[in-house]
């Protein structure tokens, strides 16, 4: 087994609220009043994907506020890493794994929550000192009936499924013993974040805390 790669801290990260938000940011300006709305909801832990050119000042604005803990989403390989990095990450996530991203995240010490589908993908990370995986994508892959095969091989992985999972099937993940939390867009909607509706955002988050953990 290889050095850690951030998989305590990234438990303990990940059992401090049972939905972490992805957002898509397109406009900096609505970077930290949705980082507040999410945060005042009970959902302290937000992932901003490296999806728009808005991603790494948004990122850094949400780092700002108090109580959050930014991490950075859609890391494709190493530049990503470094961009997050300097943004301020506190940890990575990605959708999948390469060689070329995991050294980069060990070696600029970044907490990587890396992406597996199937079981091979999992025992290669497993083999790297990884015990917590992003579940990626959940729904398509199998959701709650394929997380419940992973456990019987493979007791000693926690997973954090995103993907096609919204507030109604959360649950089902949540109940799940190697399940820490679930990832999803549904908490900030496009449309609402454009509208400034931070309001109902902040409802989104408070209905989404409440779930089981
Ligand atoms: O960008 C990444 O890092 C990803 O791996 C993908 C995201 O986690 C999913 O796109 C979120 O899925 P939805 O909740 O179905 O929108």
């Amino acid at each position: 087994m290889q050095g850690d790669p951030g998989s305590q801290m990234l438990e303990t990260l990940l059992t401090g609220a049972p939905v972490i938000p992805v957002l898509v940011v397109d406009d900096v300006a609505k970077a930290r009043p949705l980082a507040e709305a999410l945060v005042a909801g009970g959902l302290p832990v937000l992932e901003v994907t490296l999806r728009t050119p808005a991603a790494l000042d948004a990122m850094a604005a949400m780092a700002d506020v108090p109580g959050a803990v930014v991490g950075a989403g859609t890391l494709l390989g190493p530049d990503d890493v470094a961009a997050a990095r300097n943004a301020g990450a506190q940890f990575g996530v990605s959708p999948g794994a390469t060689p070329r991203l995991i050294q980069a995240a060990q070696e600029q010490g970044l907490p990587l929550l890396p992406g597996i589908a199937t079981p091979s993908e999992a025992m290669t990370l497993r083999e790297q000192g990884h015990r917590v995986l992003k579940f990626f994508p959940a729904a398509a892959a199998g959701g709650v009936d394929m997380l419940k095969s992973l456990s019987g091989p493979l007791p000693d992985l926690r997973f954090c499924p995103t993907g096609g999972i919204g507030h109604d099937t959360a649950r089902d993940y949540l109940c799940l013993p190697n399940v820490l939390c679930v990832g999803g867009s549904w908490l900030a909607p496009r449309d609402r974040v454009a509208a400034g509706d931070w309001d109902g955002i902040r409802t989104l988050a408070e209905e989404a805390a409440r779930l089981p953990h």
